[in-house]
């Protein structure tokens, strides 16, 4: 570019170090005088000076090139900070000029005017020093780009760059003049560049400079890069000596300190180990590497134990995954695997004793269930041959030189391959003794017992344990058992199965429960938490159940089902002498010597305040009756009497009507609250009810009344628990329909129907209605039949009271009544058959509390109580086993009590 006019130009001294570069900007503080001198300038002219750089700083000299420039603004700005400069003048540089001989000035605040020459900027420059120019302008830019802080600038400098790629030859020295003035190289390069007047020479020249501050533009980063590194190595090392320092100091303290006193939460150095934390965080982490280390070389959990201790010593101390991890290895270490599970105690299973040891184990913890204790007799058998066959198996592996197994791989290799025993399953009321049965078990064998219960549980988690994905995770109650245990093969009991939730959205419990209980998958069982499968193959596993009704088929499939029904009073009586009483006495600190309660007043307590199949009322009231003394005992004690210091016999297999010795004896003069000068430690009957209130039962079911209409039928409540129940039913005026009450199902209520039918269409031969066909409901007068069953709140249902209504029917229709003491149970057909029904014995057993003493029964269910129920109760009672409805009503009203028409019942009996 040109610029035409004058040769003349009033010329403006830069101050060093300025210097103005064609096609740049340039803005810079001038004093008043140049101020006006500029403004005077701007009236006359079209504004174009020569900015001539000072090469020397502050030394006046002799200059031969400058730019001529254009003035772009003057101001004066408010805030400007030098008084003796207080505008700012903006300059923009047009094109080099040339003094046809160098000027010398020495007044900067003067614009004196001098001819110039504008040199030719004409001409193109070749390719190699274009293309050269551009290589180093592009790496310049790209370093630039690379190195600045901000992404708008980085942004800046690519546009830059890829503007400097697209130049053509012919505007290659102007972009040069834009890149040189942009890069702001220092003040002799970039005044050497202003004297470049050839096109060609000033490529070069940029090009040059470009190199040039490329190198020092990586140097400086370098050497910034150099400076932080290490500075903060610096910090870092500061940071650690303050904290060894601080270490140091504390080590000193603690040695310094004197020893510790006791545990307390003084202040005087680390008196109590709660102070020693770092010490003690230590000790921890040792014993937990022990552990790992403790475990089977090539076992999974090794493995994992492992993998997971290097994740904690990467993850910081004092972090929640740390935490996590930790807990987790403790689980992990703490379950008992073969390799740190003490073994079985294979000498009590080998001792010829065992079996005799084991009969008089039962036998010390239990009164009577004689069928039970053959049946565990016979588990107890099996498990030792399974054991010591196991045993025998692994030492013959173990002896052959040939396979050099690891006592691990034998003990693998030997899974699955012994015979697995049964699970055993004990059913029956609460109270009966299936825990206490399976407390023996374990102590006959020697090993842990440790109980489960399945009551209520709803989430599969309970059972197997929560992924560790999971919040607050943990093993399930498996793995907790075994813990507790601390060995491999406890006796593990599951109480409730019945109890235990199906399928839901939480999982699948009793799914959980089967791969516990299955010895071909027990040998792996995978907890959630654990995540390594755990062997259970060695655990005994026995469960318990109140009924059978609720257990999914897959698992009673699993199990053998052991039944205990109940007791009868007189086992009672034994259990509470032998068994219940001791325990309690000695619970409440007393000793035998100092209470007994007579065989009526138990007697009294198991009839007059329990109704239950087991012991456990019974035992609770027992209790109440202990605690009740003993406070009158202290009393005693207190107003001087006696000396302190009842002796308990643990030993609860003894007597339980020991008799008080000479001083101890019951004195009839003692004081109403049996607190006189003599001690009084018999409990009779007629005290019970200062001591327990007012009997709950009364012996209502024993009340029993002989009533038209009215007959007692055998039930088993939910609880599996025997009892009778009245069937009461009445006549109304009505129009010949059968009415229902006492919260009954539809199979009962069927019942019902069927029985009036069959009453209806025999009427006649029983003597009720005087012609054939005549519905006794109408004739002589139309009425209802109401049946109910009492205790309207219990749901009940199934068809085992069939024979109950049909007497109560026909005593209802006939006059004829029932007698108190006979209870029936029984499944009735329309054609007049009895079938067979469940729970016999609890209802047999329920039949005998109650007083019964003549129980009519189906035929079939013969067998059920020759098997099931106790000779004494046998002894005692009449049974009646009918196969038909006929015989029922004979059994049930007797012999000729009934009006029947002989002939005609014989005739339908063959039928
Ligand atoms: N035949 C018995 N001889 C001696 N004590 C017994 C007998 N049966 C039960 N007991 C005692 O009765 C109490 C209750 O027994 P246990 O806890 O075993 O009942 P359970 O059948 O497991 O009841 P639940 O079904 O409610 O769990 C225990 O103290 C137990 O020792």
């Amino acid at each position: 570019m040109a610029v035409m006019g004058s040769p003349k130009l009033p010329v403006l001294l830069l101050p060093h170090p300025l210097i103005l570069l064609p096609n740049a900007r340039l803005t810079l503080p001038i004093s008043r005088s140049l101020a006006d001198a500029i403004l005077s300038l701007l009236d006359d002219s079209d504004a174009v000076l020569a900015a001539i750089p000072l090469p020397a700083h502050d030394s006046p000299s002799e200059v031969t090139y400058g730019t001529a420039a254009r003035i772009a603004r003057l101001v004066r700005p408010r805030n400007q900070s030098s008084p003796t400069q207080p505008y700012l003048l903006s300059l923009h540089g047009i094109q080099r000029i040339r003094f046809p001989s160098p000027i010398q000035i020495d007044q900067l605040d003067t614009l004196p005017v001098h001819n110039v020459v504008y040199p030719s900027s004409e001409g193109t420059p070749s390719r190699d020093t274009v293309e050269a120019f551009k290589q180093a302008a592009l790496i310049l830019l790209d370093r630039l780009a690379k190195d600045s802080a901000q992404p708008q600038r980085k942004d800046d400098w690519l546009r830059v760059a890829a503007i400097v790629e697209d130049i053509s030859e012919q505007r290659a020295a102007w972009m040069a003049d834009v890149l040189v003035a942009a890069v702001s190289p220092q003040y002799p390069d970039k005044l050497a560049f202003l004297a470049a007047a050839d096109v060609e020479d000033r490529l070069r020249h940029a090009t040059e400079l470009f190199v040039k501050q490329s190198s020092i533009q990586e140097v400086s980063k370098k050497i910034a890069s150099a400076v932080d590194e290490s500075f903060s190595r610096q910090q870092k090392e500061y940071f650690l000596r303050q904290q060894l320092a601080a270490i140091q100091r504390e080590l000193q303290s603690l040695q310094s300190s004197p020893t510790s006193v006791g545990p307390g939460f003084g202040t005087g150095g680390a008196t109590s180990e709660l102070d020693d934390d770092d010490q003690a965080d230590a000790d921890d982490l040792a014993d937990l590497r022990r552990k790992i280390e403790a475990l089977d070389v090539s076992s999974e959990e090794r493995k994992v134990g492992v993998r997971e201790w290097r994740r904690l010593k990467r993850i910081p101390q004092g972090s929640v995954e740390n935490g996590v991890i930790r807990s987790y290895l403790e689980w992990l270490t703490s379950v008992p695997w073969p390799s740190n599970s003490t073994t079985a105690p294979l000498d009590v299973l080998r001792d010829r004793s065992f079996l005799t040891r084991a009969r008089a184990q039962l036998d010390a913890d239990h009164y009577g269930l004689d069928q039970i204790k053959r049946r565990l007799m016979e588990y107890l058998a099996v498990v030792r041959l399974r054991a010591l066959a196991d045993a025998a198996q692994t030492q013959a592996q173990g002896d052959t030189p040939s396979t050099g197994a690891s006592p691990s791989a034998v003990l693998t290799s030997t899974k699955g391959k012994s015979v697995k025993g049964p699970i055993l399953l004990f059913v029956g009321p609460p109270g009966t003794g299936k825990t206490s049965l399976g407390q023996s078990i374990a102590k006959a064998l020697g090993r842990p017992f440790q109980r489960i219960s399945l009551g209520g549980v709803r989430d599969e988690a309970e059972i197997r344990g929560h992924r560790r994905t999971y919040v607050a995770s943990g093993p399930g109650s498996i793995v907790q058992a075994l813990r507790k245990a601390g060995r491999n093969d406890p006796v593990i009991l599951l109480d409730e199965v019945d109890k235990v939730g199906h399928s839901n959205f939480h999982g699948d419990p009793a799914a959980a429960l089967l791969e516990v209980l299955d010895p071909e998958q027990n040998h792996s069982f995978n907890d959630h938490y654990i995540n390594v499968p755990i062997d259970l193959s060695q655990v005994l596993f026995i469960c318990t159940s109140n009924t059978l009704d609720t257990i999914s088929a897959p698992l009673l499939d699993r199990c053998e089902v052991v039944e205990l029904s109940g007791y009868t009073y007189d086992e009672k009586m034994h259990i509470a002498k032998r068994f219940l009483l001791p325990k309690q006495i000695c619970a409440n600190g007393l000793s035998d010597s100092q209470l007994t309660l007579t065989d009526d007043a138990l007697l009294h307590v198991a009839t007059m305040y329990t109704r239950e199949a087991g012991v456990r009322s019974l035992e609770r009231a027992i209790g109440a009756v202990v605690r009740f003394k003993a406070v009158e005992w202290a009393e005693w004690l207190d107003k001087g009497n006696g000396s302190d210091g009842g002796e308990c016999n643990a030993n609860v297999s003894g007597n339980g009507n020991k008799k008080p010795n000479e001083n101890e004896k019951q004195d009839g003069n003692a004081n109403e609250n049996g607190v006189g000068n003599e001690w009084r430690a018999t409990v009779e009957p007629n005290e019970l009810e200062k001591i327990l209130g007012i009997p709950r039962w009364d012996g209502e079911e024993r009340d029993r009344e002989e009533k038209r209409g009215v007959v007692y039928g055998l039930v088993v409540t939910g609880m599996g628990e025997g009892g009778i129940l009245p069937v009461e039913s009445t006549a109304l005026p009505g129009t010949g329909r059968l009415k229902l009450t006492g919260s009954l199902g539809d199979v009962i209520k069927e019942s019902g129907e069927i029985a009036l039918s069959w009453v209806k269409t025999h009427a006649f031969e029983l003597g009720i209605t005087a012609g054939r066909g005549v519905d006794p409901l109408k004739v002589p007068d139309v009425i209802d039949v109401h049946l109910h069953l009492p205790a309207g709140a219990q749901k009940k249902d199934g068809p085992s009271a069939g024979i109950a209504m049909i007497c109560a029917f026909v005593s209802l229709l006939s006059g004829a009544c029932v007698p108190k003491d006979i209870a029936m149970t029984g499944e009735i057909t329309l054609r007049g058959r009895v079938t067979p029904v469940g729970g016999i014995r609890m209802k047999v057993l329920g039949a005998h509390r109650a007083q019964i003493r003549k129980v009519i029964l189906p035929w079939a269910n013969r067998k059920d109580v020759e098997h099931d129920v106790a000779l004494e109760v046998r002894r005692e009672m009449q049974f009646f086993f009918v196969r038909t409805i006929d015989e029922a009503l004979e059994a049930a009203f007797g012999r000729g009590a009934l009006g029947w028409r002989k002939e005609t019942i014989l005739l339908e009996s063959r039928l």
